[in-house]
């Protein structure tokens, strides 16, 4: 039955429409999906590990790219689909797409899937097998290893579960040289003694919400001061870590200034949040290690081609 308009009808209209340019496109849900800023990080230890390698083509480093954005963004995509729970529960996610219900869990997981089987299919076919593999393997890593099995089980969930987030380096290696070595080594484990102070920075900050959702986070489980004393414990390891490159004979004079100067900050920040126990020391030694990590990266390059 036709209705008759209301004087209130604009004002509806324009809410309506108002809700609508709010509300996110279907082409910014499914990049969502493939959490784009932290792939920017991920991208720039993969190219950066690819400069100090060899000396690759721009073909070779865009063709990794792509087959390494296919892989950790269709890992993405399944994590969106998996915790799509947890998210839904926690104000920084609830907005998600799967969350918020814009995107279905089983469009989200075929996505995922998707993107995955057409990154190694990628990577093995223009690329090469162990690149492939190798990114498969960081795929399994932050899906089943800790996004099925320890994110809700263990407290260590991050500190075992970061090893997938440190294979970038390794497929970037693996692309220019066709193997891994001992400096490729040094590069995953760099990333990997990297993950736990930066999540954990961000734990502290995400306690309650962590607490709520019943996910064993360090701080939920261990407390705060146990926390911060184990980011610092990370903090000094990474450390230790980041000069064995240069005593192995991979880099030279500008990475060690490099590393040295960064290494001293990062510890200088973990024992400031150490001491201070304060939100706002917390969410600069969370900062600080995203500029840690990619500084750290571009220097190796510096140092390498300069
Ligand atoms: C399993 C290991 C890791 C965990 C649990 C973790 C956790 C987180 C969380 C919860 C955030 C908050 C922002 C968001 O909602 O996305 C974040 C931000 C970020 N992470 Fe990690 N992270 C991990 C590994 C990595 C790795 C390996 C990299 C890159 C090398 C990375 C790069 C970033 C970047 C760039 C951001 C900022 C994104 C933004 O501003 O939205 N993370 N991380
Ligand atoms: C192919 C490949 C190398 C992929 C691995 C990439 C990897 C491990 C990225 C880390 C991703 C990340 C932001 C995890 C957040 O943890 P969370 O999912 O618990 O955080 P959330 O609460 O923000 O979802």
């Amino acid at each position: 039955m036709a209705r008759l308009a209301t004087r209130d009808e604009p004002v509806v209209v324009a809410e309506a429409s108002a809700v609508a340019a709010r509300r996110p496109s279907v082409l910014s849900d499914y990049v969502a999906l493939t959490k784009p800023k932290v792939q920017s990080l991920l991208l720039l230890t993969t190219v950066a590990a690819m400069e100090v390698a060899g000396e690759p083509s721009i073909g070779l480093i865009l063709a990794t790219c792509l087959g390494g954005y296919l892989s950790a963004g269709g890992a993405g995509a399944v994590n969106h689909w998996y915790d799509r729970d947890l998210d839904r529960a926690m104000a920084r996610t609830a907005h998600r797409p799967v969350a918020s219900g814009r995107v279905s869990p089983r469009a989200a997981l075929t996505f995922g899937l998707t993107l995955a089987a057409l990154s190694v299919v990628w990577l093995a076919l223009v690329v090469n097998p162990l690149a492939a593999g190798l990114s498969f393997c960081g795929f399994l890593g932050y899906t089943a290893v800790y996004t099925f099995w320890l994110k809700r089980r263990t407290a260590q969930n991050i500190v075992i579960g970061g090893a997938a987030g440190a294979v970038p380096p390794l497929v970037g290696w693996a692309a220019v040289t066709g193997g891994l070595d001992g400096t490729a080594l040094y590069l995953f484990a760099i990333v990997f003694f990297w993950t736990p102070p930066h999540f954990w920075a961000l734990a502290l900050l995400m306690k309650e919400e962590y607490a709520a959702v019943k996910v064993p986070m360090l701080p939920v489980v261990r407390g705060e001061r146990e926390t911060r004393k184990q980011i610092l414990l990370y903090s000094v390891l990474l450390y230790a870590v980041s000069q064995l490159p240069f005593c192995a004979g991979g880099f030279g004079a500008t990475y060690l200034a490099a590393s040295l100067i960064l290494g001293a900050a990062f510890i200088y920040l973990a024992v400031r949040l150490l001491r201070r126990g304060d939100r706002r020391s917390a969410l600069v030694l969370y900062l600080f290690s995203l500029a840690y990590l990619a500084l750290l990266f571009v220097a190796m390059v510096a140092d390498v081609k300069l």
